[in-house]
């Protein structure tokens, strides 16, 4: 729904107020949630083509690039322009600073929906901050529009304004603890507050919990998977890797449960590229066996 040039800049000294930082290195993605789900899927040969709104010159950057890596698109050119995100990874972490975006007006809106009526898609992903006057009414509007499955990651609050059914949504810790008022502090709290989610009209929950994993809530049980062993460079891109994984899994007809391993050894793969660069997911399907998986119960 917002989709953002990923500007991602290396520093090898940590960040000083009223000091110049330089750098050779700096790199420039074409992201936002959605379109991260596309690039991820499209790598997963899964045919999962980007649409959303795309306006000004970094709008024309993200559609070049799309189209320079294969990863088909179809955008509502508006009138406002797309932003641009900027991640600083310095020795003390990773600092991350997102602008709110464009305008979007009702106009625009109606094209996205009359685009994905046109593309009568199997699944839409419907993810990324809302930009401003696009309210959860639209994403209600497109879920509703087609007899189309839809996931949603569209942040913690938009999650208890929706109104549509939903396939899955995929919050993290803290949009769960957003979405539910629950606690968040261990995994036991968050299978608590993700099935209490599940109940508000999403058949699967996904929570993404970082380095403790992830979590699926669903009719049958809540699962808990262990995150794999790997060297972090940046986590920008994982919830996005997290869900496309998943995705890919139920589209090549695994069940819920090996989904979410598919999910998260996607994901690790992700996190060990810098932005949200598009890894090498060779074998990535057999290496799902790896992931433990353990049932907390219902
Ligand atoms: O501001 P939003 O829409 O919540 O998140 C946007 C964003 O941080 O999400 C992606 C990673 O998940 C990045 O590609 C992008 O910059």
């Amino acid at each position: 729904m917002n989709p953002a040039v990923d500007h991602t800049v290396t520093v090898d000294e940590p960040l000083r107020t009223g000091a110049v930082a330089r750098t050779d290195d700096a790199k420039f993605d074409a992201g936002g949630k959605g379109i991260n789900v596309s690039k991820y899927l499209t790598a997963l040969d899964v045919d999962a083509p980007a649409t959303g709104f795309l306006g000004g010159p970094f709008g024309r950057m993200i559609r070049e690039r799309l189209d320079a890596d294969g990863v088909p698109n179809d955008f509502v050119a508006i009138g406002d322009r797309t932003r641009l995100n900027t991640t600083v990874l310095g020795p003390e972490g990773e600092y991350k600073i997102n602008h709110n975006g464009p305008t979007v007006d009702g106009g625009e809106i109606s094209d996205l929906v009359g685009r994905v009526r046109e593309r009568d898609p199997d699944r839409l992903v419907v993810a990324g901050s809302l930009p401003k006057g696009v309210g959860t009414d639209a994403v209600d509007e497109l879920a509703a529009a087609g007899d189309w499955e839809t996931a949603v990651d569209t942040g913690g609050a938009s999650l208890t304004e929706l109104d549509a059914e939903y396939l899955v949504c995929k919050p993290n810790r803290e949009e769960l603890a957003v979405a539910t008022d629950m606690p968040v502090e261990t995994t036991a709290d968050c299978a608590a507050a993700a099935q209490s989610l599940r109940e508000r009209g999403f058949r699967f929950v996904v929570a993404s919990l970082g380095p403790d994993g992830a979590l699926l809530a669903a009719e049958s049980g809540t699962y808990h998977a262990a995150a794999v062993p790997v060297d972090v460079v940046d986590t920008v891109g994982a919830g996005d890797a997290l869900l496309s994984g998943f995705l890919a899994g139920l589209a090549r007809g695994e069940d819920e449960r090996t989904a979410l391993r598919t999910g998260v050894t996607v994901a690790a793969r992700v996190v060990g590229a810098s932005g949200t660069s598009v890894p090498d997911f060779d074998a990535v399907f057999d290496d799902r066996r790896d992931v433990t998986v353990s049932a907390l119960g219902s």
